[in-house]
Order: C-alpha cells, then structure tokens, then sequence
C-alpha cells in the first residue's frame, strides 16, 4: 500500500539551511485535483506533497466550528464522524474557504516557519479563470503576507522542467487530460484542449468494470484479518466493526476506495499499446510485451486475473465510444468527449505551420496519469495517425517521480532562475496596483 509520494519523512525536519541563513528562497506550490505538491526552489523534488483532500468534523473545532485534518496522516486515520472533502473541482480550486488552509498547512509543515520571508510561485492550469487568479495573488500577499508572487502556467513549468520553452504538453491529471501548445515559454491558448478524461475517469471506469463484475471493493480499514483464496473464490475475511455512531464515513469509504483504484491502475490496469485501437478478442499468439492476463489482490484478500478487461477499463482514453457504462457510475458522455488523438489534433489544428514541426518535435508527457502501463506507446501511435506527415518525438521521463513532479519541477527552475528576479509581483505593486495585477504581468 503506498503511503503516497511523500519524499521526506513526516518526523525529519528539513535542514535550517534550506529555510534559514542567508539564502532565502523562493517557494513553489503546485496544488493539483490529487495532490498538492510543495517545495523550495532551486530543488528537484517538492519536500511537502500532501493529499488535496482534507478531513472534517463537524462542531469539533474551535468554537464549535469544523475540526479540519490535513496530511497524508491525518486524512487517512480512521476517526468517528470525519468527512473528507477536497477544495479542488476540475483543476482549480472550488472552495476558497479551506484551499489557503491547505495550502499554508503544505508550505508550513515541512518547509518554511515564515511566510513573509520567502517568495511564492504558484502554479495554475490555463482555464483557470480571473477571479480564481486573483483570489490566489490575495492570498499569497493577505493572508500569507509573502514579499513576492508569480502565478505560473502549468503547461509552461512542464516545457521548463525538460529544458522546452516550445513544446506540447500532455499532461494526464487527476480531473483532465489536457493538451497545450507553448511558444517561446507562452501559451498558445487558442489551441488548449481538456477533457474529463484523466485519473479520476479511469477510477470510474475500473469501479464501472468490477460492479459489472460483481466484485465489491473492501477498503484497507475496514479488513481485520483475511486468509487467502483461490483465485475468483469468496474472500474469507474478517471485516472490523465499530460500535453504534463510530463507524467512519461513506466519504471516508469512498476516498479509501480510490486508494485501492489507484493500486490497481499501477498494478493491473494497461493500456492498449497499439496500433489501432483495441480488438474485441486477444489476437491469437497474443501481442509482444503484453501479459494476456494480470491477477490483482483486494484488500480482503479476493483475487482475480484480469485479461482483455485490464485494457477495457483504459481504452475510453484513447476511444471515447467504447467507455464502459453504468447508470450510478458518472462517466463523460462519449459522443461529446475528444480522444487523445483527437484532443491533440484540435489543439494543432491552429498552430502556425512555422512552429507545428517544432512544436511535434517536443510532445512533453506529464501528470502521475501517464504512468499508466504502456501509456507511452499507445500515445506515439495516436500521435503518428493524427500527424502521419511530420516527425513527432515524446519527451517522457522513465523515472515516476519526474513525472509526477514535471510541474512543480519546472516552476522550480523557473523561480531559481537569475533572470526571473524582473518577473515577481512585489508586495508594493500589488498594494498599487491590486490584485488585477496579476492579469498583466503573469501571461
Ligand atoms: N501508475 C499509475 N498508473 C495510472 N494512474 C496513476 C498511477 N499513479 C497514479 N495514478 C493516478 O494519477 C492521478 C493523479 O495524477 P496527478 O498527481 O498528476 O494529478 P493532479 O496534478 O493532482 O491532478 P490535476 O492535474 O487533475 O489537477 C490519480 O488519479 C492517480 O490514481
């Protein structure tokens, strides 16, 4: 069960060199639909990535107001009443009356003592709108009192974080698959596309299978003891019970479900690796590099081998129509969703025929999504139908952690970078100014 990606234990302290002393620097907060990832600039990896999700208790906080619970710790302890909730909807923050809580609590805890004494890039997808945009520079300067701020295009810091300042990210999140063009560290916002196609889809997708299935999924916490069982037999496992008015939430369930999704996205589910799309029936011989069949352990100890159905729950990516359906599962509708091939091809479909082989050249692939089993191969397939003429070549980390971190990485550079001093929004501009400074200086 992975504790999430965490890169420095919650007991060690980070050293005071990296927040005290002399060297003052910046801070970089990625705040996704999963996670919410945050770190020191100039460093590779982000010290802080705590879950977006939260904890709260009704009437238990000061005051009699909420009790909030923040942390991969604390969001994941079994506690009578806890609700779990997440201040982000599709990307952008949705509730701006916990999201600064969250936000403080991952640049504090790990990282900086004083906010005031440290610089604050913030990083945002493109649809996120004006008035979200402005809220985040109040924040920044209001609430965390920060002496300086930059809001960050997330497409732009993937370019940077592999050294493209032209290049087409594809970046597969939790909420969406985007797609954008960037030019000379710019966007090319004529040419973004996004569909609720990403981690979160793919969940559904795999939850929709196993109903159809029949296969209920037990969360860790709820198994006391199990013993093992054939494959596709009952589970033989003793579930724990708590006493009347005790037993966790049906949020607390659901957000420990994912949780089990997630394993099973890293562990079973596949993409189809192409070409085309994928057959009804396994060819015969089977296909070179992929397994016919993978088995996969729930927590209370049913387990089962999964075959064409490993490529079923993921081929809606690539094929809209063939998404798997359930009335009380919600999914996109396929006639109205893009593909990737066909997202990809939308968003070139304007670019400047000067720029287009450039741009193919550096196809940057981002977002913990991606490293779905064989995503890669099944992209550069789709990729090569929508451009047959033109090379394209993907620019894809074989290392998790830089593709988890492609984002934060690349702000990271961004704010460590000499030339980048002229680029901050001090404290004194935006006192003048007010928060619509934010539309001008942060393109
Ligand atoms: N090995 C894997 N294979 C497939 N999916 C994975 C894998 N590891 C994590 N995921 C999924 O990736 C998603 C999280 O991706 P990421 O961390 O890029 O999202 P985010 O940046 O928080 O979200 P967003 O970009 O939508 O704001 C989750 O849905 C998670 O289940």
């Amino acid at each position: 069960m992975s504790a999430g990606p965490s890169t420095l234990p919650p007991s060690q302290a980070p050293s005071t060199l990296e927040y005290g002393g002399d060297e003052i620097s910046a801070l970089v907060l990625d705040p996704g639909q999963c996670w919410t990832r945050a770190g020191f600039a100039g460093e590779d990896t982000p010290k802080s990535v705590i879950p977006s999700h939260y904890g709260y208790i009704e009437g238990a906080g000061p005051d009699g107001g909420r009790k909030l619970y923040f942390g991969d710790n604390d969001v994941h302890a079994v506690r009578a009443g806890m609700e779990i909730a997440n201040p982000m909807s599709d990307g952008i923050v949705a509730d701006w009356d916990t999201a600064p809580s969250l936000w403080r609590y991952a640049l504090t805890s790990r990282l900086a003592q004083d906010l005031s004494e440290h610089p604050l890039l913030v990083t945002e997808p493109i649809w996120n709108p004006t008035k979200n945009r402005e809220k985040t520079i109040e924040v920044a300067f209001e609430d965390f009192d920060v002496p300086a701020f930059y809001l960050a295009r997330n497409a732009v810091c993937a370019g940077f974080a592999f050294g493209k300042s032209t290049a087409l990210i594809l970046d597969v999140g939790a909420a969406n698959i985007a797609v954008t063009p960037v030019h000379d560290g710019y966007v090319l916002k004529k040419g973004c596309q996004r569909q609720p196609i990403g981690g979160d889809f793919l969940s559904n997708q795999i939850r929709t299978h196993l109903a159809n299935m029949g296969i209920s999924i037990t969360p860790h916490y709820q198994v006391l003891s199990k013993i093992p069982v054939d494959v596709g037999k009952p589970a033989e496992a003793t579930l724990k019970t708590w006493p009347e008015g005790q037993a966790p939430t049906e949020s607390f369930r659901r957000f420990e479900e994912e949780r089990v999704l997630t394993e099973f996205k890293e562990c079973c589910a596949q993409a189809w690796p192409g070409p085309g799309p994928l057959p009804a029936i396994m060819p015969e011989g089977g296909v070179p590099n992929v397994a016919a069949t993978r088995s996969f352990e729930f927590p209370d100890g049913y387990n089962m081998l999964f075959g064409l159905e490993r490529f079923r729950m993921t081929e809606g990516i690539f094929t809209p129509r063939s998404m798997l359906a359930s009335a009380n599962i919600p999914h996109p509708y396929p006639e109205h969703t893009l593909g990737l091939k066909d997202m990809v091809f939308a968003a070139m479909k304007d670019v400047d025929v000067d720029i287009k082989q450039i741009i193919l050249n550096s196809v940057v692939v981002t977002g913990a999504g991606s490293l779905l089993y064989q995503f890669n191969e099944r992209a550069l397939h789709e990729l090569g139908i929508a451009f047959p003429g033109p090379r394209v070549k993907m620019l894809a980390s074989q290392i998790p952690v830089e593709r988890r971190y492609a984002t934060w990485l690349g702000g990271s550079i961004l704010a460590s970078l000499g030339s980048f001093h002229q680029l901050w929004i001090s404290k004194k501009e935006y006192e003048e100014h007010g928060a619509n400074i934010v539309e001008k200086r942060c393109k």
